[in-house]
């Protein structure tokens, strides 16, 4: 009997893995630093960010959450699969995983990436971690495909919208009608937005079409039309290295210049309400607009919304449907359209060394 998760024996999420202690701290950021040009009074200062916090990154927790939220819809609709969970920098790791699957007798997996947008952080290098940790696995490992980018899903654009909806009415009323979009993404090097996605350019173009579409839905639902910005948080690397602008803060106090008297930030770069956005916009940004003397609320990530849950049952389902060579209609908010099932070959690429990866039409065959 065909089953409509074949050819699939698992789901795996795939995540950034975060410290979960003072102690974890300095090996975390090793781990997510090594061989990259990041100054270092950069690293102590993002140290410093989740010492503040107990050393602890609220990211795993968020995962734990969105994983039992998919295995209940996964129960609800009476489809048995097993959800595993790995993560590129931190325990439980991707290898450790897999490995656990393979014991399990799972021969192929569907992978959920917990990135919506493409970029070389986003997408190959997620897929050059699958690559070594199937290596490091060997003959056995469980075949794997990663499921397309969730940026243009309607689910995630309405578990956004639900968000700003949701901070709008957290503002003083006399305002919330003035209030401007502030859409808040994670900055990266100009040089790896303008590679991004298969032709260039994705990571910025995925961003505005999805702020488009959320600006649209808040309008539909609150009768108010509200001018709204694409910025940025979250700078790393050189100073002399250029990376995407305007910073949030830098955009805040524009803003309030301008006479913005109320802001909405709206992180839809982000799947859930980890540390850049517990530090970044919560402690940081919000700080600035209230220095400013502009209201400001932060919108809820999509976390565990159940129309992202939704999202990510029916992007594995489609997945399942194209592996088994039936036709689908996929769900997006149109341009700049879907993803690939699987990047083309060059797509995202890594500007500091030619690395193997999984899940893309050049990838090596498995060991
Ligand atoms: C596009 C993007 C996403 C979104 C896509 C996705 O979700 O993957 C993302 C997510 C995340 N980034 C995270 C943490 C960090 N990122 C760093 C460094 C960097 N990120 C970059 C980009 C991105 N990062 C880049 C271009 C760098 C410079 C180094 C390099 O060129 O690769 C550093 C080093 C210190 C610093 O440089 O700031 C840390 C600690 C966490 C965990 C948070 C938690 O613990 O809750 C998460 C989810
Ligand atoms: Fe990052």
């Amino acid at each position: 009997m065909v089953s409509i998760t074949d050819p699939y024996d698992a789901l795996l999420v795939v995540s950034f893995g975060g410290p979960e202690g003072q102690d974890d701290v300095i090996p975390f950021l090793e781990n997510v630093t090594r061989g990259k040009n990041i100054p270092r009074e950069r690293l102590e200062e993002v140290g410093e960010h989740y010492r503040l916090f107990g050393g602890r990154s609220p990211i795993n927790d968020q995962n734990r959450a969105l994983i039992a939220n998919l295995e209940h819809e996964l129960a609800e609709r009476k489809i048995s699969l097993p959800v595993y969970w790995g993560n590129r920098n931190w325990d439980p790791y991707l290898a450790d995983e897999l490995a656990r699957m393979r014991d399990d007798g799972v021969e192929r997996v569907a992978a959920f990436v917990t990135s919506a947008y493409d970029s070389y952080s986003g997408c190959r290098q997620y897929r050059e971690d699958l690559w070594r940790a199937v290596r490091k696995v060997g003959p056995g490992a469980p075949r794997i495909d990663r499921l397309r980018h969730s940026f243009d899903h309607p689910g995630f654009v309405t578990a956004n919208a639900d968000g700003v909806v949701g901070a709008l009415g957290d503002l003083p009323r006399d305002v919330a009608d003035r209030a401007r979009i502030v859409y808040v993404t994670h900055s990266i090097p100009d040089a790896m937005a303008e590679t991004s996605g298969p032709t260039g350019g994705a990571y910025v173009a995925q961003h505005l079409a999805v702020a488009s579409a959320v600006s649209a839905q808040v309008q539909a639902r609150t009768g108010v039309e509200r001018p709204h910005d694409l910025v940025y948080c979250s700078r790393s690397g050189p100073p002399s290295m250029p990376w995407l602008e305007p910073d949030v803060n830098d955009h805040l106090a524009a803003l309030a210049s301008d006479g913005v008297e109320a802001v909405v930030l709206a992180p839809i770069g982000f799947l859930s309400d980890h540390m850049e956005v517990a530090y970044d916009l919560d402690t940081e940004a919000l700080a600035t607009a209230k220095e400013l003397g502009i209201a400001a609320a932060r919108a809820a990530t999509a976390g565990t919304h159940p129309d992202f849950v939704d999202t990510v049952i029916d992007l594995l389902l489609e997945r399942a449907a194209v592996e088994r060579g039936e036709s689908v209609v996929r769900a997006s908010i149109g341009a700049p359209g879907p993803a690939a099932d699987v990047a083309p070959a060059g797509c995202c690429p890594n500007l500091r060394e030619d690395l193997p990866a999984l899940c893309g039409a050049d990838s090596p065959p498995y060991p």
